[in-house]
Formats: C-alpha cells, structure tokens, sequence
C-alpha cells in the first residue's frame, strides 16, 4: 500500500499541494484529474523522490519513502513513472534491444530480480519482437508509448505512474495503452496512478478518481460512482463539460 500522508508543498510563497491524503492499494487505478497547475505532477514528483514535500510523509507498504538520492536501488526501482511524451523518454538512436538491455544491465549490476526482455515485450505487444534490431526512431508514437511500458516492466514494478501517457496519440492509440496498463495492473496486482488532463466519465480504465484544483484534493471516491453522485461544484463542472463535448462529438461524428 502507498500511503500519501498530509502532504505540503509551496514553491517560494506559493502553495502547490494543501494537506494532501491518499491511500493507493495493490490492484487499483486512480485517476489523478485536474486543471494545468492544480499540482497532479508535483504529487507524482514527491512520489518518485524527484521533489521534496514541506511536511508530510509518503510511506510505502509502512515505510517512509525518502527523496530519490537517500532511496536505495531497490525502492527506485518499485516506482516506474511513464511520461506524456515517449519521443523525449527514449533515446531515439538506440535500437528496441538497447533500450531495454540499458535497464536490464543497471538490474544485473545491482543484484536485482528483473524480468526478461522477451517476457516484457510478450506483456505489452507481442509484435515489438519483430523491432528487436531496429532503431526506435523508426516506430509509430504508440509503439514508442509500448516500448516505455515494456522497459518499465523490467524491474517487476509494485507502482507505475502515468502522468498523461496518451496525450500525444489518437484515440485509437490511447485506447489501446489504458486497455493495456489496466491488464497490467490486474495481471500484476501493480498500484496504478494515472495523470489526467481530462477523463472520458463512461470509460472502465479507473477504480478511483481523486479530483485536484488549486493544490487542494477535492473529491476522492469509487470512478463508478462519480458520474452520478459527484458532491464537489468543481466536480459537478467537469461532468457537465464533459457531457457537453460528448454530446457535440456524438453529433459531429
Ligand atoms: N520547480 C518549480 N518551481 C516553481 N514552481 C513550480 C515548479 N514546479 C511546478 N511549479 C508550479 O506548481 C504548480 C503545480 O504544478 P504541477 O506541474 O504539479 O501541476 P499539474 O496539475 O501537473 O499541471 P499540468 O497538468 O499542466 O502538468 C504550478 O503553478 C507550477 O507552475
């Protein structure tokens, strides 16, 4: 369990997370939904360690997590994060094989179990093998988005965050990456967070949804039962907005 305890966090003056409490089980996914600057990724940041809370603690099955330089090996590894634009997160002129056995060989460095690369690919998109030799460069956006999936399967993760994973791929695409880390999350009991801009109310991705504005968590309840029982005003707003576009895409489409 990854257990978000009173967090605080200001930037100068200015106050990006207020108080902020979770709790993240094994086998579940929660959306993160929330304006630009409402502190979704700052959040995910003190997660992985990459920024410092003010006050507040981050404890993962009943230890503190510490920032990421006092954080051992194995804890970092734990934690995989697959980022909004997988053309940065690869390097572009290394081939399939080199990106994954860069990961593998840090693993075998530090003693650590990991999975293989066949094993990986296999969970994410069988066809990826046929790529093996060829240069990254080469694959489409959503391959690219797979190959950020596979790479952070090798370290056999207990958490994976996806902080606006399929904002660079078509709907086609995106549906294909949340079909597939929620396989994930089910076939490896994995805590899934999800980074979200905007959520799509009618999808079957998301157990939990926890609603972000201005630093503050404002709503945090079961995904199915949002739609009809949202309390916040915030909330209600984005269910609204959301019907609103549905309606006018159903009637362009
Ligand atoms: N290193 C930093 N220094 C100063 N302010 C920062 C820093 N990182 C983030 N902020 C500010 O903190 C607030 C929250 O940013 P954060 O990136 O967490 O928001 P977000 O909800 O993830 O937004 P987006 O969806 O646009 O990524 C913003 O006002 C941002 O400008």
């Amino acid at each position: 369990m990854l257990q978000i305890i009173d967090i605080n966090k200001s930037y100068g003056s200015k106050k990006v997370l207020n108080n902020i409490n979770i709790d993240f089980k094994p086998g579940e996914s929660t959306a993160i939904v929330g304006e630009s600057g409402s502190g979704k990724t700052t959040l995910a940041k003190i997660i992985i360690g990459l920024e410092k809370q003010n006050s507040g603690e981050i404890l993962l099955n009943n230890k503190i997590l510490q920032s990421i330089n006092k954080r051992y090996f194995e804890t970092c590894a734990k934690i995989q994060y697959i980022f909004q634009d997988p053309y940065s997160a690869l390097e572009k002129n290394f081939t399939v094989l080199q990106t994954l056995n860069e990961t593998v060989t840090i693993c075998k460095r530090n003693n650590y179990d990991y999975m293989s690369i066949e094993d990986c690919i296999i969970n994410v998109d069988k066809n990826l093998l046929n790529y093996l030799d060829q240069k990254v460069d080469i694959l489409s956006g959503g391959q690219k988005q797979k190959l950020c999936i596979a790479r952070s399967l090798i370290t056999k993760p207990k958490i994976i965050i996806a902080d606006e994973c399929t904002s660079m791929l078509d709907k086609k695409n995106s549906e294909e990456i949340f079909n597939l880390l929620n396989k994930i999350k089910q076939e490896k009991n994995i805590i899934l967070i999800s980074i979200l801009h905007e959520v799509d109310f009618y999808s079957e991705y998301w157990d939990k949804i926890a609603i972000f504005k201005d630093g503050n968590l404002l709503e945090y309840s079961e995904f199915k039962n949002f739609y009809n029982n949202a309390k916040n005003i915030y909330s209600k707003e984005l269910i609204e907005a959301f019907k609103f576009f549905k309606y006018k895409g159903d009637q362009y489409e």
